[in-house]
C-alpha cells in the first residue's frame, strides 16, 4: 500500500490477512498512561478487553518493553496468550511459559546491582532509581530540574563500566553492552508473518518502526503499520516516524475496539 495510509485503509488491508498478522505493543505510554510512580502503572482496562478479543483473530500479540518480563507477566496475567519481550529483548516469555534470559547479559547482573546501589547513594534522593536486574533506569519525572545531573552521571558511569545508554521519557537507562533493542526484537519476532502493526510512544520504539519498514522493503507482500501514541515529551520525533498517530493510551483502546469489528 502506498503511504500515507488512513486507519480505515490500514485495518481493511489487515483484514484480508488477519490470521497472518502480529500486533506488537510497547507498554509504558502506549498501553498504560504515564505516571510518577513506575511501580503502580497498569494498562488501560479497555485495552486489555480489546487485546483479548483481537487475540482470537490475529496470529499473535506481543508486548515489547523496557520492563522486566516479571513485571509484564503480572500485568498480563489474564492474557497468557500474549508473548512478552522484556528489557529490550534481553528477556522473553512465550505463551505463559518460563522467562528466558539472553545468556550474554547474565554476567552483568552483579554490576547492575552495584550500579543501582551507587546511584541511590550518589544521586539526589529525588531521583528514582529503578533496578531491573539487567538494567538500571534513573528517573527525574518528579524533579525535572535534575535532568542534566542524572544524564551526566549516567554518561560517566556508562563510559567507566562500558555500558549502553538508552534515553526515554524523563528517564535514562543503563544497559549491558549486549546487542538487543526493539528493532532487533521485531526483526526476529515477525517470523513468517505477512503483516504486523507496532504501537509505541518513545524514541526506543523508532527502531521497531524501522524494523517493520525493513521487512516491507525486503518483502513486497508484507504489510506493516507503525502507530505513534503522541505525547509532549517525545514530541514530533516518534510521530514523524509513524504512519498513524493516536492521542493517548485511552485513544488506543478505542482504536483497537473499533478494529475488532473490521477484522472479525
Ligand atoms: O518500553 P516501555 O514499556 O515503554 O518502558 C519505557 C520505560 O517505562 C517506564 O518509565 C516510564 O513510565 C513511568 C511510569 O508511567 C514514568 O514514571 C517514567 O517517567 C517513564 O519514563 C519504566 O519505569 C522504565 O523502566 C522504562 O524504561
Amino acid at each position: 500500500m502506498t503511504r500515507p495510509v488512513t486507519a480505515e485503509q490500514a485495518w481493511k488491508a489487515t483484514s484480508g490477512r488477519a490470521g497472518r498478522c502480529v500486533l506488537f505493543f510497547d507498554f509504558d505510554g502506549t498501553l498504560a498512561p504515564v505516571s510518577d510512580d513506575p511501580t503502580t502503572v497498569q494498562p488501560v482496562a479497555k485495552v486489555m478487553v480489546a487485546i483479548d478479543a483481537l487475540a482470537e483473530v490475529v496470529q499473535r500479540i506481543a508486548i515489547v518493553s523496557a520492563r522486566p518480563v516479571d513485571f509484564l507477566r503480572d500485568r498480563f496475567a489474564t492474557a497468557p496468550h500474549v508473548d512478552l519481550y522484556g528489557l529490550y529483548g534481553l528477556e522473553h516469555s512465550h505463551g505463559g511459559g518460563e522467562t528466558v534470559t539472553e545468556p550474554a547479559a547474565l554476567p552483568w547482573i552483579p554490576a547492575m546491582e552495584e550500579l543501582a546501589t551507587r546511584a541511590r547513594t550518589e544521586l539526589p534522593t529525588a531521583v528514582l532509581v529503578e533496578y531491573k536486574r539487567l538494567s538500571v533506569a534513573l528517573h527525574w519525572r518528579t524533579s525535572p530540574q535534575l535532568a542534566s545531573t542524572v544524564e551526566a552521571w549516567a554518561t560517566a558511569e556508562a563510559e567507566r563500566l562500558g555500558l549502553r545508554v538508552q534515553a526515554g521519557r524523563m528517564v535514562v537507562e543503563l544497559k549491558p553492552p549486549v546487542d538487543s533493542d526493539k528493532g532487533k526484537v521485531i526483526g526476529e519476532a515477525i517470523g513468517s508473518a505477512g503483516c504486523a502493526w507496532y504501537f509505541g510512544d518513545d524514541v526506543s520504539d523508532i527502531k521497531a518502526f524501522n524494523a517493520l519498514r525493513a521487512r516491507e522493503a525486503a518483502d513486497p507482500d508484507f504489510f506493516g503499520v507503525c502507530v505513534a501514541v503522541a505525547n509532549p515529551e517525545t514530541g514530533q520525533e516518534v510521530a514523524s516516524a509513524a504512519d498513524l498517530t493516536l492521542d493517548s493510551p485511552e485513544a488506543l483502546a478505542d482504536f483497537l475496539t473499533d478494529a475488532i469489528h473490521v477484522l472479525r
